[in-house]
């Protein structure tokens, strides 16, 4: 009987308990007739089909130790590689804000499935206990259930907000009226009165000074100082929001009131999120590159280095030193939200561009933030605007992408999550179409890292693999570092990186069309490769024909120092 690669496909689809268990490895052929039990019957053929695949594959891993066969894939990816094949497998990172619209095991486990590669938890909001239950939660899904979720806490960070303006929502401003915003701790409510959340907060301020709320919803003068307290004319009217933020500008300039980017609340967030074991910290408000260096300091200090630190660009201070806070931080988010308090809305879609491009260069992964698809907070369709511009993030080449209060308060987040995915599909497919048609513009990337020879090892292996329309790239790396200089130069093919080191599979999550795998590595890279294609292809994940290019750093035991190599395999 002749043995097709579909008719295993099929039988590995329909059998989702069949996986790679220590009992079964000495006797695969047994195995398959345990596992494939319950067709018996019905389809003899099929079941000599996997017979004869496990068998040859087991071939290739004899002589391995057993306990060390298991995969760590992410069964999303798994499951969307058998859907779509190598060339339909998406590349964009999505990320997921978890609020109490989203937090059963339920909602995690059905954003988990529609792709959520990283779940973001803002400090800014809830209490520990509640962000504890829910990082465990995406912990337990994780074990059981075979996803890789990162897990991202975002700090609250030093920031002037209205904490009680006498509503339970939103208040409107009159043009000319008068208030005062205070810092006092009242009893009561007082009308015209709005309580700020930091004793400081008119440190410098003078007579004459605008007061911005929420980067322009509404707008005051200041008309007289009382002790720390100020009264301010409405020149603008609008909205007064619950937590509304407040800037104050002079002759056009924001005046800095000082406050650290990390403050001590902040300190205990991270503390928490370490001992939850979290993957990424998102430090907000970052201005240089010292907050950056200090938590990285803390970090090293508690022997957790391996927790990614990733520097928030949403001040007019950060973009004066972008680069120098890109060089020191492990990735780079652009919080479009607080951004555009700051910026002029305008200028916004540039400045992501050019932060998304020095990113690329310097290659630290880089998340687009807030207000994506903002009307699905409360319908369940987005605009075309916003469809439009998740497709300018995608065509960027960003490596993800973040919903808000979309997953995190909306009752449609599964829904928005889908629309990401979707819109990353379409684009990423366009994307290919043109680099197909030209070869990829890779020439600006230009030779800009420390490490030239990966570097150059990396971009040749990139530009090999669209050239000769490779299926798949897989990468052996301890640190990640190989995997990330692949995904840089944003390849056709996906990138499979195999990794033994769990932080660094956790925080390849992030990167554009890697998929990070965990799995047992020795220095005989021969075997490394023959041990994972086998194990691939015992999923049922690739069959013969595939062409595969591989690159690998991990230096071989006879070897002095480390080298690098790129070869292509026909797999058979
Ligand atoms: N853990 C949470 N608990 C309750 N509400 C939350 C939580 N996380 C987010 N939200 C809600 O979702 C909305 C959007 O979330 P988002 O993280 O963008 O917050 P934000 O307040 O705009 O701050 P940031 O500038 O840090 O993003 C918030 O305004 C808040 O109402
Ligand atoms: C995400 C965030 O902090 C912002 O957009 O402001
Ligand atoms: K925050
Ligand atoms: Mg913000």
């Amino acid at each position: 009987m002749a043995v097709s690669s579909d008719s295993v496909l099929k039988i590995f689809t329909k059998h989702p308990s069949f996986n790679l268990k220590n009992e079964f490895l000495g006797n695969a052929a047994g195995a398959c007739r345990v596992s494939c039990n319950a067709r018996k019957q019905r389809n003899k053929g099929r079941i000599i089909g996997v017979k004869a695949v496990a068998e040859a594959s087991f071939k290739a891993l004899e002589g391995f130790d057993k306990v060390k066969l298991e995969l760590g894939l992410d069964s999303v990816a798994e499951k969307e590689l058998r859907e779509n094949g190598f060339t339909g497998m998406r590349k964009t990172k999505l990320v997921c804000t978890i609020g109490p619209a989203c937090c059963s095991l339920e909602d995690l486990e059905k954003l988990a499935k529609g792709g959520m590669n990283v779940a973001r938890l803002n400090m800014c909001h809830n209490t520990r206990e509640w962000h504890r239950d829910v990082i465990r939660k995406i912990k337990t899904l994780n074990a059981e259930k075979g996803f890789c979720v990162s897990v991202m806490i975002d700090t609250e960070g030093s920031q002037i907000h209205v904490v009680d303006h006498g509503a339970p929502s939103s208040l409107k401003a009159e043009e000319g009226s008068v208030w005062v915003f205070t810092a006092q701790n009242f009893e009561g409510s007082r009308p015209f009165t709005v309580r700020a959340n930091y004793e400081g907060f008119s440190e410098g301020i003078m007579v004459g000074d605008e007061l911005i709320i929420d980067g322009g919803m509404a707008s005051f003068q200041v008309v007289e100082r009382m002790g720390n307290d100020l009264r301010c004319k409405c020149t603008d009217p609008g909205l007064l929001l619950p937590r509304a933020k407040l800037s104050f500008w002079r002759n056009g300039k924001l005046s800095y009131q000082g406050l650290p980017t990390i403050s001590e609340k902040d300190w205990e967030d991270i503390a928490f999120g370490i001992s939850e074991g979290v993957d990424f910290i998102a430090v907000s408000f970052v201005n240089d590159a010292d907050s950056v260096k200090d938590l990285k300091n803390y970090l090293s200090t508690k022997k957790s280095e391996s927790v990614r630190v990733l520097a928030k660009i949403e001040s007019l201070e950060s973009l004066q030193k972008l680069e120098e806070i890109v060089k020191v931080s492990d990735g780079i988010m652009v919080a479009r939200g607080d951004l555009g308090v700051e910026v002029p809305l305008e200028q916004i879609p540039a400045v992501q561009e050019d932060i998304t491009d020095i990113c690329r260069k310097l290659n630290k992964p880089v998340i687009i933030a807030s207000q994506l698809l903002e009307s699905m907070v409360e319908y369940p369709t987005p605009t075309r605007a916003e469809v439009a511009d998740v497709s300018e993030v995608v065509r960027q080449h960003a490596d993800a992408m973040m919903l808000s209060g979309e997953s995190a308060i909306g009752p449609y987040g599964e829904k928005a999550l889908s629309v990401l995915r979707m819109v990353s599909n379409r684009m990423e497919l366009q994307s290919r179409e043109e680099n197909y048609q030209s070869a990829i513009n890779q020439h600006y990337l230009g030779v800009s890292l420390p490490d030239h020879i990966s570097e150059e090892i990396c971009n040749s292996a990139v530009q090999m693999a669209n050239k000769l329309g490779i299926d798949a790239i897989f990468v052996y790396t301890r640190h990640g570092e190989m995997a990330s200089l692949l995904s840089r130069n944003r390849p056709n093919p996906p990138i499979f990186a195999f990794t033994d080191d769990n932080d660094a599979r956790m925080a390849l999550n992030l990167q554009w069309g890697v998929i990070p795998i965990l799995v047992d590595l020795s220095d005989d890279m021969e075997a490394n490769i023959s041990k994972t294609i086998a194990l691939i292809k015992i999923k049922g994940m690739i069959n013969d024909g595939k062409s595969v290019l591989i690159v690998s750093d991990l230096s071989p035991s006879n070897a002095r120092a480390s080298f690098q190599s790129i070869q292509v395999k026909t797999i058979e």
